[in-house]
Protein backbone atom coordinates (compact mmCIF):
# COMPACT_ATOMS: atom_id res chain seq x y z
CA UNK A 1 0.00 0.00 0.00
CA UNK A 2 2.92 2.09 0.89
CA UNK A 3 3.84 3.28 -3.10
CA UNK A 4 -0.21 4.32 -3.30
CA UNK A 5 0.16 7.17 -0.50
CA UNK A 6 1.35 10.22 -1.16
CA UNK A 7 1.46 11.97 2.47
CA UNK A 8 0.43 10.94 5.78
CA UNK A 9 -1.78 13.80 7.37
CA UNK A 10 -2.56 12.27 10.24
CA UNK A 11 -0.51 9.98 12.17
CA UNK A 12 -1.79 6.57 14.12
CA UNK A 13 -0.13 8.64 17.34
CA UNK A 14 -2.36 12.15 16.50
CA UNK A 15 -5.16 9.76 15.95
CA UNK A 16 -4.73 8.12 19.17
CA UNK A 17 -3.86 11.41 21.09
CA UNK A 18 -7.10 13.17 20.03
CA UNK A 19 -9.22 10.27 20.78
CA UNK A 20 -7.90 10.57 24.13
CA UNK A 21 -8.78 13.52 24.73
CA UNK A 22 -12.38 13.07 23.13
CA UNK A 23 -13.33 10.18 25.58
CA UNK A 24 -12.50 12.17 28.78
CA UNK A 25 -14.91 14.71 27.34
CA UNK A 26 -17.72 12.77 26.62
CA UNK A 27 -17.13 10.64 29.80
CA UNK A 28 -17.58 13.60 31.32
CA UNK A 29 -20.67 14.86 29.73
CA UNK A 30 -22.48 11.66 29.86
CA UNK A 31 -21.89 11.18 33.74
CA UNK A 32 -24.87 8.89 35.24
CA UNK A 33 -26.31 8.49 31.60
CA UNK A 34 -27.06 5.75 29.48
CA UNK A 35 -25.56 6.51 26.16
CA UNK A 36 -26.42 4.52 22.93
CA UNK A 37 -23.09 5.59 20.20
CA UNK A 38 -24.80 5.30 17.29
CA UNK A 39 -21.64 3.80 14.09
CA UNK A 40 -22.07 4.56 10.41
CA UNK A 41 -20.92 1.74 8.34
CA UNK A 42 -18.61 1.20 6.77
CA UNK A 43 -16.38 4.04 7.37
CA UNK A 44 -16.57 4.56 11.11
CA UNK A 45 -15.63 1.32 12.18
CA UNK A 46 -12.51 2.22 13.56
CA UNK A 47 -13.28 5.32 15.31
CA UNK A 48 -16.10 3.39 17.27
CA UNK A 49 -13.89 0.88 18.13
CA UNK A 50 -11.29 2.75 19.23
CA UNK A 51 -13.10 5.91 20.79
CA UNK A 52 -16.20 2.92 22.83
CA UNK A 53 -12.81 1.54 24.29
CA UNK A 54 -11.42 5.17 25.93
CA UNK A 55 -14.81 5.50 27.35
CA UNK A 56 -14.91 4.57 31.64
CA UNK A 57 -18.71 3.94 31.59
CA UNK A 58 -20.57 1.08 29.81
CA UNK A 59 -22.08 1.90 26.31
CA UNK A 60 -24.20 0.40 24.16
CA UNK A 61 -23.30 -0.21 20.09
CA UNK A 62 -25.74 -0.57 17.33
CA UNK A 63 -24.64 0.05 13.35
CA UNK A 64 -26.15 1.79 10.60
CA UNK A 65 -25.54 1.46 6.74
CA UNK A 66 -26.75 4.29 4.73
CA UNK A 67 -25.84 5.02 0.98
CA UNK A 68 -25.77 8.56 -0.62
CA UNK A 69 -28.07 8.28 -4.13
CA UNK A 70 -25.42 10.47 -5.72
CA UNK A 71 -23.98 10.19 -8.75
CA UNK A 72 -19.97 9.71 -8.83
CA UNK A 73 -18.11 10.87 -5.50
CA UNK A 74 -20.35 13.20 -4.37
CA UNK A 75 -23.16 12.96 -1.76
CA UNK A 76 -26.41 14.03 -3.14
CA UNK A 77 -28.55 14.15 0.21
CA UNK A 78 -31.04 11.65 -0.26
CA UNK A 79 -29.98 9.03 1.57
CA UNK A 80 -31.40 4.90 1.44
CA UNK A 81 -30.82 2.67 4.66
CA UNK A 82 -29.66 -0.31 3.76
CA UNK A 83 -29.24 -1.61 7.50
CA UNK A 84 -31.36 0.12 10.22
CA UNK A 85 -30.51 -0.19 13.91
CA UNK A 86 -31.42 -3.04 16.15
CA UNK A 87 -32.16 -0.76 19.34
CA UNK A 88 -34.82 1.47 19.80
CA UNK A 89 -34.30 5.10 20.58
CA UNK A 90 -36.92 6.09 22.41
CA UNK A 91 -35.93 8.24 25.50
CA UNK A 92 -32.19 7.51 24.85
CA UNK A 93 -29.08 9.30 24.93
CA UNK A 94 -27.65 8.77 21.36
CA UNK A 95 -24.00 9.65 20.03
CA UNK A 96 -23.33 9.58 16.30
CA UNK A 97 -19.83 8.18 15.25
CA UNK A 98 -18.64 9.03 12.07
CA UNK A 99 -14.96 9.28 10.38
CA UNK A 100 -15.76 12.10 8.59
CA UNK A 101 -18.45 14.78 7.69
CA UNK A 102 -17.52 16.07 3.99
CA UNK A 103 -20.43 17.79 2.61
CA UNK A 104 -22.73 17.31 5.40
CA UNK A 105 -25.49 15.84 3.69
CA UNK A 106 -25.40 12.22 4.81
CA UNK A 107 -24.92 13.54 8.55
CA UNK A 108 -27.74 16.14 8.03
CA UNK A 109 -30.46 13.60 6.80
CA UNK A 110 -29.25 11.21 9.71
CA UNK A 111 -29.87 13.48 12.20
CA UNK A 112 -33.38 14.29 10.92
CA UNK A 113 -34.08 10.02 10.80
CA UNK A 114 -32.85 9.89 14.29
CA UNK A 115 -34.56 12.54 15.98
CA UNK A 116 -37.50 11.54 14.62
CA UNK A 117 -37.11 7.81 16.60
CA UNK A 118 -38.20 9.76 20.10
CA UNK A 119 -34.59 10.31 21.46
CA UNK A 120 -33.79 11.85 25.02
CA UNK A 121 -30.76 13.74 22.61
CA UNK A 122 -28.83 13.10 19.31
CA UNK A 123 -25.24 14.39 19.07
CA UNK A 124 -22.24 13.69 16.77
CA UNK A 125 -18.87 12.80 17.22
CA UNK A 126 -16.84 12.88 13.50
CA UNK A 127 -13.02 11.96 13.44
CA UNK A 128 -12.38 14.45 10.77
CA UNK A 129 -14.37 17.34 9.14
CA UNK A 130 -13.96 19.02 5.91
CA UNK A 131 -14.83 22.75 5.44
CA UNK A 132 -17.93 22.41 2.90
CA UNK A 133 -19.19 20.66 6.10
CA UNK A 134 -19.70 24.32 7.66
CA UNK A 135 -22.21 24.62 4.77
CA UNK A 136 -24.99 22.52 6.43
CA UNK A 137 -26.25 23.56 9.48
CA UNK A 138 -25.43 20.68 11.62
CA UNK A 139 -24.08 20.79 15.19
CA UNK A 140 -21.01 18.79 15.88
CA UNK A 141 -20.44 18.23 19.21
CA UNK A 142 -17.02 16.10 18.98
CA UNK A 143 -14.53 16.97 16.26
CA UNK A 144 -10.77 15.18 15.99
CA UNK A 145 -9.56 16.72 13.16
CA UNK A 146 -10.63 20.04 11.04
CA UNK A 147 -8.44 18.72 7.46
CA UNK A 148 -8.24 20.45 4.11
CA UNK A 149 -10.32 19.75 1.01
CA UNK A 150 -8.84 16.65 -0.01
CA UNK A 151 -9.70 13.02 -0.63
CA UNK A 152 -8.22 11.16 2.24
CA UNK A 153 -7.86 7.28 2.83
CA UNK A 154 -7.08 5.11 5.88
CA UNK A 155 -8.53 4.34 9.52
CA UNK A 156 -11.39 3.31 7.86
CA UNK A 157 -12.06 5.59 4.87
CA UNK A 158 -11.68 3.96 1.59
CA UNK A 159 -10.91 4.60 -1.82
CA UNK A 160 -12.68 2.11 -3.82
CA UNK A 161 -12.90 -0.24 -0.49
CA UNK A 162 -9.23 -0.17 -0.32
CA UNK A 163 -6.71 1.60 1.94
CA UNK A 164 -9.75 1.29 4.90
CA UNK A 165 -7.04 -0.75 7.26
CA UNK A 166 -4.40 1.77 7.22
CA UNK A 167 -3.65 3.26 10.83
CA UNK A 168 -3.24 6.60 9.79
CA UNK A 169 -4.90 9.10 7.65
CA UNK A 170 -3.23 9.96 4.31
CA UNK A 171 -3.68 11.60 0.46
CA UNK A 172 -2.96 8.80 -2.28
CA UNK A 173 -0.65 9.39 -5.23
CA UNK A 174 -2.04 10.92 -8.35
CA UNK A 175 -1.40 7.48 -10.58
CA UNK A 176 -3.94 5.65 -7.62
CA UNK A 177 -6.84 7.85 -9.29
CA UNK A 178 -5.03 6.87 -13.17
CA UNK A 179 -3.29 10.49 -13.24
O1 LIG B 1 -20.66 14.50 4.44
P1 LIG B 1 -20.91 13.65 3.22
O2 LIG B 1 -20.45 14.33 1.95
O3 LIG B 1 -22.32 13.19 3.13
O4 LIG B 1 -19.92 12.37 3.31
C1 LIG B 1 -19.70 11.68 4.50
C2 LIG B 1 -20.04 10.25 4.35
O5 LIG B 1 -19.19 9.66 3.38
C3 LIG B 1 -18.54 8.53 3.96
O6 LIG B 1 -19.27 7.36 3.76
P2 LIG B 1 -19.32 6.57 2.36
O7 LIG B 1 -20.59 6.95 1.65
O8 LIG B 1 -18.03 6.79 1.63
O9 LIG B 1 -19.49 5.06 2.83
P3 LIG B 1 -18.49 4.11 3.64
O10 LIG B 1 -18.42 4.63 5.06
O11 LIG B 1 -19.12 2.75 3.58
O12 LIG B 1 -17.14 4.17 2.96
C4 LIG B 1 -18.51 8.84 5.45
O13 LIG B 1 -18.41 7.68 6.23
C5 LIG B 1 -19.78 9.58 5.68
O14 LIG B 1 -20.84 8.71 6.03
N1 LIG C 1 -12.37 7.92 1.54
C1 LIG C 1 -13.04 9.07 1.63
N2 LIG C 1 -14.37 9.07 1.69
C2 LIG C 1 -14.99 10.28 1.80
N3 LIG C 1 -16.31 10.57 1.87
C3 LIG C 1 -16.42 11.89 1.97
N4 LIG C 1 -15.19 12.49 1.94
C4 LIG C 1 -14.29 11.48 1.84
C5 LIG C 1 -12.85 11.45 1.75
O1 LIG C 1 -12.11 12.46 1.77
N5 LIG C 1 -12.29 10.20 1.65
Amino acid sequence: MGDDLERVLLSEEQLHQRLDEIAAQIDADYEGKDLLLVGVLKGAVMVMADLARRLHSSVQMDWMAVSSYGSGTKSSGVVRILKDLDADLTGRHVLIVEDIIDSGLTLSWLLSNLRSRGPATVEIATMLRKPEASKVDVDVRYVGFDIPNEFVVGYGLDYAEKYRNLPFVGTLAPHVYGA
